[in-house]
């Protein structure tokens, strides 16, 4: 169970707003450019063949949202992509919709809601 619980950690910044930032918004570490982690880095690189047009936050660089949107998504790890405000999954759910070729109709068919 997880020990940690919302109450826990301070509000910086509105984790509904960050989400809602960009249609397609990518919760990461490090940042595109300079991914600090493997599975980022492989997201990161999976989206670059569909847009560069994406916004990211590195969780990095703030525990609060790290802890804090794990437990608003009810997913555990990072990375953490959104398109259109909803989770789509982290490193496996992205590789296996790209593979599969769905991820295109993924990113724009909802963005283009
Ligand atoms: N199976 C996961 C792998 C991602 C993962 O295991 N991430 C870890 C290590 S980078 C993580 O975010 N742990 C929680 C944390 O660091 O706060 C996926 O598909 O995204």
């Amino acid at each position: 169970m997880n020990s940690l619980n919302t109450q826990d950690v301070p509000e910086f910044y509105d984790l509904q707003l960050l989400i809602d930032s960009f249609p397609i918004m990518l919760f990461m570490k490090g940042s595109p450019d300079h991914p600090l982690c493997g599975f980022s880095k492989t997201v990161v690189e999976i989206l670059k063949n569909y847009t560069n047009d994406f916004g990211f936050f590195d969780v990095l660089r703030d525990e609060s949202v790290r802890q804090r949107i794990k437990l608003f998504s009810n997913w555990p790890t990072f990375p953490q992509l959104y398109v259109n405000s909803v989770l789509i999954g982290g490193c496996d759910i992205v590789t296996l919709l790209h593979k599969q070729g769905s991820l295109q109709e993924t990113l724009f068919l909802k963005t283009a809601l």
